[in-house]
């Protein structure tokens, strides 16, 4: 399997290279050159979730794992998400599913691959006896579940940007706890897309990014998508593998890319609907064309306020038919604020993504409603799926609606819709104790390249 730049400029790499480098050196993002056809879907009802993970993300490392790393890999990673399902699907309402993805150890979805692919870090790093320092940058569950998953880990760094002020306490105090040493957590001056517009300014700075051996554990690797892929197809083997819908709480577009590539392999995917909150970029975009950037507007959903939304690039590249010269430009266009997406491209995306938007208020009526219909406690991110999958229900079809977080991440938020505060599991007592290590910095690239370098072991 070879990787390929969405902006064509950039070497073809393997599986392990592309996971090591995160964003191309062309400052694109890397996609396989075709995705592989998925054979044996029926027959995945009743296999672990570990064995189906194995059969899904097995095609696309190629050579760069034995078998028995793989397997060794996986099954390290998943002993760690508490639930015996590891993503349970439990019913709405008739018809609704809700895909819990939040019984890992920083109770988020992103757990699923962190955990995966901090176990192939560290295999390929002991192999090469290579040094690493990973960035990443953060609306609050990303850098949680990396500092989780790599604390510790031999040979790497992990500095992980926040936006200072706008993630939940319990998502700060997740990455500021840790007393690893190679851990370090940056409160950012500014919002998430200041973060993440840092960061692809640290990785395109080529010495930079060779001195330090820069890596990357956002979205924007591609092994982080094919480890969010493997849910869509253990959701759909417990519905029979008949035709269905998934909506996705959606902010950098990973979580939903990983379905259309489920979708790509066999999954007999129908809709996928993307729903976001205020910060609706996205949904402007595929009902307009128009993809221009707005002011991030904070929310009670706050890990997906989000404009730039970088995954959109791979959704775009396909839309463009591969066109790597066409994406360059639009994300030239992008620095000054926004493109128009061409007729074609849009039909494309249309093909393959619905959409809608959530106010606030919407927001805080369905977790309400939610808990009075089923007992259940949604996280905010959560309800605003269910908020658009309701819209979006259609008889004699299953509806999967991703749920993304833990509730207790963000109890001002459940309060403020049940009057309730949801405890944090018994692995997390004494979060609110703990001494926090935090540095404030500036948004500012040269800034963060001198204190890497200052305080990378
Ligand atoms: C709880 C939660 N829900 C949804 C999202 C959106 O996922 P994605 O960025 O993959 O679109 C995020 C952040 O990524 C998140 O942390
Ligand atoms: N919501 C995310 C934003 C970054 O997303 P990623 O999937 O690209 O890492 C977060 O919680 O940090």
């Amino acid at each position: 399997m070879r990787y390929v730049s969405t902006r064509g400029q950039a070497p073809v790499l393997n599986f392990e290279q592309a996971m090591l480098s995160g964003l191309a050196r062309d400052g694109g993002l890397y996609l396989p050159e075709t995705v592989p056809a998925f054979s044996g879907l029926g027959e995945l009802d009743g296999l672990s979730y570990q064995d189906v993970a194995f059969r899904v993300v097995r095609p696309f490392t190629g050579d760069s794992f034995t078998d028995d790393e793989l397997r060794g890999a996986i099954d390290r990673a998943y002993d760690r998400i508490s639930h015996a399902a590891k993503a349970p699907l439990v019913q709405l309402a008739p018809g609704h599913h809700l895909l819990e993805l939040f019984h890992g150890p920083t109770l988020a979805f992103k757990d699923f691959a962190m955990q995966l692919i901090a176990q192939l870090f560290e295999i390929a790093l002991k192999r090469s006896g290579q040094r690493i320092t990973i960035v990443g940058a953060t609306s609050g569950d990303t850098g949680s579940a990396a500092i989780e998953a790599f604390r510790g880990i031999d040979n790497v760094d992990v500095f992980i940007m926040f936006p200072h002020g706008r993630v939940s306490e319990v998502q700060r105090r997740q990455m500021t706890t840790p007393d690893a040493e190679n851990v370090h957590a940056l409160a950012v001056t500014g919002h998430f897309d200041d973060c993440q517009a840092r960061l692809k300014d640290l990785f395109n700075d080529h010495v930079f990014r060779d001195q330090v051996g820069l890596a990357g554990v956002n979205s924007i690797n591609w092994a982080r998508v094919v480890a969010q892929i493997v849910y869509y197809f253990t959701a759909a083997a417990s519905l029979g593998m008949r035709p269905m819908d998934f909506t996705v709480p959606t902010g950098n577009f990973g979580d939903i890319f990983a379905g259309s590539i489920a979708r790509a392999m066999g999954v007999p995917i129908r809709r996928l609907i993307v729903a976001t909150n205020q910060n609706d970029i996205l949904h402007r975009a595929l009902s307009s064309g128009e993809y221009r950037v707005g002011t991030v507007e904070p929310s009670i959903s706050p890990s997906m306020d989000i404009q730039v939304s970088s995954n959109f690039e791979r959704a775009l590249y396909w839309a463009y038919g591969g066109d790597a010269a066409a994406i360059t430009q639009l994300m030239d266009e992008l620095k000054a604020g926004g493109f128009s997406i061409s007729q074609g491209a849009l039909e494309a995306l249309r093909e393959q993504y619905l959409s809608g938007r959530v106010s606030e208020e919407e927001t805080i009526a369905m977790i309400r409603t939610v808990r009075e219909e089923t007992g259940q406690v949604l996280c905010p991110h959560s309800a605003v799926g269910v908020a658009v999958a309701r819209k979006h229900l259609e008889p004699g079809i299953p509806m999967v609606t991703l749920a993304t977080a833990h509730a207790a991440k963000f109890p001002d938020a459940v309060e403020r819709a049940v009057g309730l505060r949801p405890a944090l599991p018994p692995h997390m007592d004494g979060l609110f104790d703990l001494p926090e290590r935090v540095t404030r910095v500036e948004n500012d690239a040269e800034a963060l390249k001198s204190l890497i370098l200052e305080r990378r072991t």
